[in-house]
């Protein structure tokens, strides 16, 4: 059994790891952290997970982590650096859900997450947990800097047209809708229902931290020169990411190729569904799962692609995620404990 360590269990992404984990047949849950919850059961707070998780929160502070094999960091920015190298030297893998080790550059992190880096020295190592691109690295690392959610959305839909060669790289566009519960729990005036509910609003059109962390990606996976827009907006929903991203062709290429390059490139992706031409994908079709869905289209056949990209932002686009790159590091079966099948309607 993996014994596994929870730091920030009361969040979004935190209960949403217990929840996976707590079925996950060769998971092992030893120590889940709150500061202001300590020694509160958690079923208590959360009764979905009455009957499957027996232990109490702990506050940091009071809980040995060097005793696990893995710890989860379901935390904000900044909290994972101060504690990953003591993990790390004690032969704890360790996996942040924040993005503390996603950008490679420190200079480009302070900017935009504004603290300084504590551990930059793991920059290099860490390893950007998209196994759909990123595989063989995710099975041998020590560190995992799971993505952003609009990163894994964009990147999964542009990735396999950069690398053919058929895009202007120069020229992308994400046009992204997310959930309230991307902001996490903490209280945020914007995510009060009286706030978000029965209204639609753009935020941070002039920059937003995942357009950094999605072009310094999208440049190691293919290589390019890249140029991205990228522009995020809360939809009055708990769950659910809709991304509608927008390339240029370059290159002359039918619409029956552009799907079987996709289909290709996916073809071993348990968690990447190509749906057919043409589709429409929706957002409930992922809720609750780890599967991320994509479809293309091609408006009045002319030079412009345009990719439908779903997921839930607290599954694929977090948690999720950081159980798959879980199961790789330890050698399991890449989809243990993530069959869930979308609950719907
Ligand atoms: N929500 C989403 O869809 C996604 C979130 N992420 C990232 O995942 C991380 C967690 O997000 P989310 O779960 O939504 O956030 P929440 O605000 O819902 O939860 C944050 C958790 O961290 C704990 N915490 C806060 N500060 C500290 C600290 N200084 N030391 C230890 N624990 C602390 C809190 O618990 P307590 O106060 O009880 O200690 C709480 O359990 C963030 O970095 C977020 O950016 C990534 C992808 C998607
Ligand atoms: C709706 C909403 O507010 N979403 C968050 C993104 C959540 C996420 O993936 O963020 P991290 O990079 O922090 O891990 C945001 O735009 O800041």
């Amino acid at each position: 059994m993996i014994k596994v360590g929870i730091v920030g269990g009361t969040g979004y992404t935190g209960v949403e790891l217990l929840r996976l984990l707590s079925v996950h047949p060769d998971v092992e849950l030893t120590a889940i952290t709150s500061r202001k919850e300590d020694g509160l059961p958690v079923a208590d707070m959360f009764p979905s997970l009455r009957g499957k998780v027996d232990l109490a929160f702990s506050a940091p502070d009071k809980v040995d982590l060097t005793k696990c094999d893995v710890v989860f960091f379901a935390t904000p920015h900044g909290v994972a650096m101060a504690q990953a190298p003591a993990l790390l030297a004690a032969g704890v893998k360790v996996i942040d859900l924040a993005a503390d080790f996603r950008l490679k550059n420190q200079e480009t992190f302070e900017q935009w997450y504004k603290i300084p880096h504590t551990c930059p020295e793991l920059l290099e190592e860490a390893v950007y947990g998209l196994p759909e691109l990123n595989r063989e690295a995710v099975k041998n690392a020590r560190l995992i800097a799971n993505p952003g959610c609009y990163p894994t959305t964009m990147q999964l839909g542009f990735v396999p047209l950069l690398k053919a060669n058929l895009i202007d790289a120069s020229a992308l566009i994400a046009d992204a809708k997310s959930g309230v519960s991307g902001a996490g729990r903490k209280a945020e005036i914007a995510t009060l229902f009286s706030e978000s509910s029965d209204n639609f609003k753009a935020y941070g059109v002039s920059g937003h931290r995942h357009t950094p962390e999605t072009v310094a990606q999208l440049q190691r996976f293919t290589g390019l020169p890249v140029n991205l827009i990228f522009t995020p907006h809360l939809v009055p929903m708990i769950r659910g990411m809709h991304s509608t991203l927008y390339a240029r062709l370059t290159t002359e290429i039918s619409n029956e190729a552009l799907q079987e390059l996709f289909e290709t490139t996916y073809k071993d992706a348990a968690f990447v569904d190509v749906m057919p031409f043409g589709s429409h994908p929706e957002t409930r079709s992922t809720r609750g799962s780890n599967m991320l869905r994509l479809a293309l289209h091609r408006p009045n056949n002319g030079n412009t692609v345009v990719i439908l990209v779903v997921q839930d932002n607290l599954v694929k686009g977090a948690s999720g995620q950081a159980v798959q790159c879980m199961n790789l590091m330890f050698g399991l079966e890449e989809t243990l404990g993530l069959q869930q099948v979308a609950l719907l309607p």
